[in-house]
């Protein structure tokens, strides 16, 4: 298996190369050559397996080579089943994502890419620089991954003042000396900016070993894929589809849907629910990609408007065309903006439908959940519940899954707000609000986030 990049210039890499390298040299993101399937035998026969049984299986045709240290990974999560499903309606579930130890989806990928990192930097005889955005939890998750690991260090950008209490603490409040904490002064996309800069910035790329863990990295989407398979095959199977509402941003997750699909799995409509942050239902809609600035919502984790992995289902959906993705880009860059071809957009539409939702319907969706069902969920969630209702309305039939990406703890004031109730985190971490905080400010400029990237890690005060 090979990978290549979604511009088309850049060498091509095997799997543990694109786990270490991140973003590819000529700005694009490493996709496969050729997306795997497995044999329908080989997917029917993972039904009702453990989590870490199927990971071994889906993750395999991505890396043949190598041990995953899945056992590590997974010994972490609060539930045995690591990602259970909750049935919330006739046909409709919830995918719970968020029993890992910072409380968000992202702890799925996140657990396992700290010992594959170990793994393959000893291997290699290197160490690393790992620097990764965050709009809120990939951060905490990153941190809590990679804090104290010998051969790695870590500084995370988040937008100062666009996070959650929470979000911040879970990633502020770990002591380690290979750890960096800088709050930016702008949004989410500043960070993402920055981050890709910097990756462009050969002499520093080479200078810090630079790495990534955001969803840039393919091997976080490949990790994704695997919840998809287990609960597609939980409920539905040969002519029983099962369709999947995502709380979307960076598109990442989303994007493991559709891979999970490609493999072979009984995945129907992949629905993208966003916020007010809409660029990506209109994108749907109207094949227009138009940057508009981002707005401060409820649900902070998708308040996004360059939505990195939407360059990946371009490249897909245009049957591999790096010459058409390399344009795109480049009219983004140049002028905010782009518009699709028709096939590509008709190609989309085959397996994506979008919903956006409002501020107070986020609202309305935490509330109505939880007087109908007793259940408090994060407001990233309601997004989800709220597209996944919509979706119902416009005729969408059969099983559906809203994947719940974060624990409603995560945003106690949003959920407090909507419900009257206020959610409490659950053991083990009911100390983040006596654990003292290091992070430093930082403008959101290049050459300062170099600087201060060099002179050295350990906590800032
Ligand atoms: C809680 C939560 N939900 C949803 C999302 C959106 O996921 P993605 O960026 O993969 O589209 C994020 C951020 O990534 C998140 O932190
Ligand atoms: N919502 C994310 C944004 C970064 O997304 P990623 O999946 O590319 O890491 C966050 O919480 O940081």
């Amino acid at each position: 298996m090979t990978y290549l990049s979604t511009r088309g210039a850049a060498p091509q890499l095997s799997f543990d190369d694109v786990l270490l390298t991140g973003l590819a040299p000529d700005g694009g993101l490493y996709v496969p050559e050729v997306y795997p399937t497995l044999d329908p035998s080989v997917i029917e026969g993972l039904r009702g397996r453990p989590y870490i049984e199927v990971a071994e299986v889906v993750i395999r045709p991505f890396s043949p080579e190598g041990d995953f240290h899945l056992e590590d990974a997974y010994r972490s999560f609060a539930h045995p089943a690591v990602t259970p499903l909750v049935q919330t309606g006739a046909e409709d579930f919830l995918l719970e994502l968020f029993h890992g130890p910072t409380l968000a989806f992202k702890d799925v990928a996140m657990q396992w890419l700290g010992p594959m990192f170990s793994s393959r930097l000893a291997a290699a005889g290197r160490r690393m620089t790992i620097v990764c955005a965050t709009s809120g939890d990939t951060g905490g998750a990153a941190i809590e991954a990679m804090a104290g690991r010998e051969n790695i260090s870590i500084c995370v950008l988040h937008p100062n003042e666009a996070i959650s209490n929470v979000q911040r603490r879970f990633m502020t409040t770990v002591e380690s000396e290979n750890v960096l904490n800088l709050a930016v002064e702008g949004s989410f996309d500043d960070c993402q900016r920055l981050v890709k800069e910097m990756f462009a910035h050969d002499a520093f790329r080479q200078a810090v070993s630079l790495g990534a863990v955001n969803s840039i990295n393919w091997a976080r989407i490949v990790a994704q894929t695997v919840y998809y398979v287990t609960s597609s095959l939980t409920l539905g199977g040969e002519g029983r589809l099962v369709s999947y509402c995502v709380p979307t941003g960076n598109f990442g997750d989303i994007f493991a849907g559709f891979v999970a699909k490609q493999l072979g799995a009984p995945i129907g409509q992949l629905i993208i629910a966003t916020n007010e942050n809409d660029i990506l239902d209109r994108t749907l809609r109207t094949g227009r990609y138009e940057v508009t600035g981002v707005v401060k919502t409820q649900s902070p984790s998708m308040d996004i408007q360059v939505s990195s992995n939407f360059e990946r289902l371009i490249h897909a959906a245009s049957g591999g065309d790096a010459e058409l993705v390399t344009s795109l880009m480049g009219a983004l860059k140049q002028s905010g903006s782009f518009t699709l071809p028709d096939a590509v957009r008709a190609r989309m539409a085959e397996d994506f439908l979008s919903f956006r939702v409002s501020e107070e319907a986020v609202s309305a969706r935490m509330s109505k959940t939880f007087s109908e069902t007793a259940m408090l969920v994060d407001p990233h969630t309601a997004v989800g519940l709220e597209a996944a209702a919509q979706a119902r309305v416009e005729g969408l039939k059969g099983p559906l899954v809203t994947l719940s990406t974060a624990h409603p703890a995560k945003f106690p004031d949003a959920v407090k707000t909507a419900t009257g109730r206020e959610p409490s985190l659950p053991p083990g971490c009911r100390d983040l609000y006596s654990r003292e905080e290091r992070f430093e400010v930082i403008g959101a400029d290049l050459e300062s986030l170099e600087k201060r990237i060099s002179t050295g890690f350990g906590t800032a005060e």
